[in-house]
């Protein structure tokens, strides 16, 4: 599968760029709907994203989403127990999960370190590969699913999900899931999609707000390879799309993007 071009959306401010990611969002869950009966949503940890679900948690069309029809997977988890404010699930829980009625069975939580493979995070990431693979279908040519939208806030230093630049998950070329181990934002241990799974994804959404992600995703759109800026990786079977403020986009030449409000 080849690479899509990235496009480059850029928004006044992170709040304006949540509220608008929220509605473009919401607009592809019930497209997704309409067209397959369900849809497939990964989501992020991180500030912009844990922003994008309050922006949705409060969007006047939130209420268009058939939430019962809709699989929810994420991008990567902090591997610490089920109930730590750390977890990118508790966060998502807080922000939007816990005031639509998903339906529990459809919401596939990454393992927590309290769980069945207690300090085994590597058997945890082979589980989640596991549940990947039994979601998906003939269709999806390949062990993960076909999501509709993926989502993924770019760190300061190119990463995303918990793939961080030079750390063996970000070579990562079989497998789908795997465990981290000392990664540079804490918490150390964590379990991530790696880059094939997430080229598995229709629509890959980064988000990055504020002046310092500038760099980041100057050198990730410049042509950076993705084992030294693994954001540059990161793209969709159909669409590749990034999602900015102005602050985030400062250092972007001008021409590769149209300014919005
Ligand atoms: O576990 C996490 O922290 C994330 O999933 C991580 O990949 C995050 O999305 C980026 O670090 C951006 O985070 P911010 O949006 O807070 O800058």
């Amino acid at each position: 599968m080849g690479m899509t071009t990235p496009q480059v959306v850029v928004h006044r401010d992170k709040e304006l760029m949540a509220q608008a990611t929220a509605a473009r969002l919401i607009t592809k869950i019930v497209d997704a709907q309409a067209a397959r009966g369900s849809a497939s949503v990964v989501l992020t940890g991180g500030r912009n994203g844990n922003g994008l679900l309050a922006a949705l948690a409060v969007a006047p069309a939130r209420d268009a989403v058939d939430w019962s029809r809709i699989d929810l997977w994420w991008g990567d988890e902090r591997y610490v127990p089920a109930d730590d404010p750390e977890r990118n699930h508790v966060q998502a829980r807080e922000a939007l999960l816990d005031s639509v009625p998903v339906d529990p069975a459809r919401v596939h939580v990454m393992p927590a370190s309290d769980g069945p493979y207690g300090a085994d995070v590597d058997a945890a990431a082979a589980a989640y590969a596991a549940e990947l693979e039994r979601a998906s279908g003939p269709e999806d040519h390949g062990p993960v699913p076909t999501f509709d939208v993926l989502m993924l806030g770019v760190g300061p230093d190119t990463h995303v999900a918990s793939l961080f630049p030079e750390h063996p998950a970000a070579r990562e070329t079989e497998r789908t899931v795997v465990g981290v181990h000392g990664a540079p934002k804490p918490p150390p241990t964590r379990v991530s999609l790696t880059l094939p799974a997430i080229r598995a994804a229709r629509e890959v959404w980064l988000l990055a707000a504020g002046e310092d992600k500038a760099g980041a995703v100057a050198v990730a759109l410049g042509g950076a390879g993705g084992v030294q800026a693994p954001a540059a990786e990161a793209y969709g079977r159909s669409r590749t799309l990034w999602l900015l403020d102005r602050a985030a986009a400062a250092k972007l030449p001008s021409g590769l993007y149209s300014p919005t409000s």
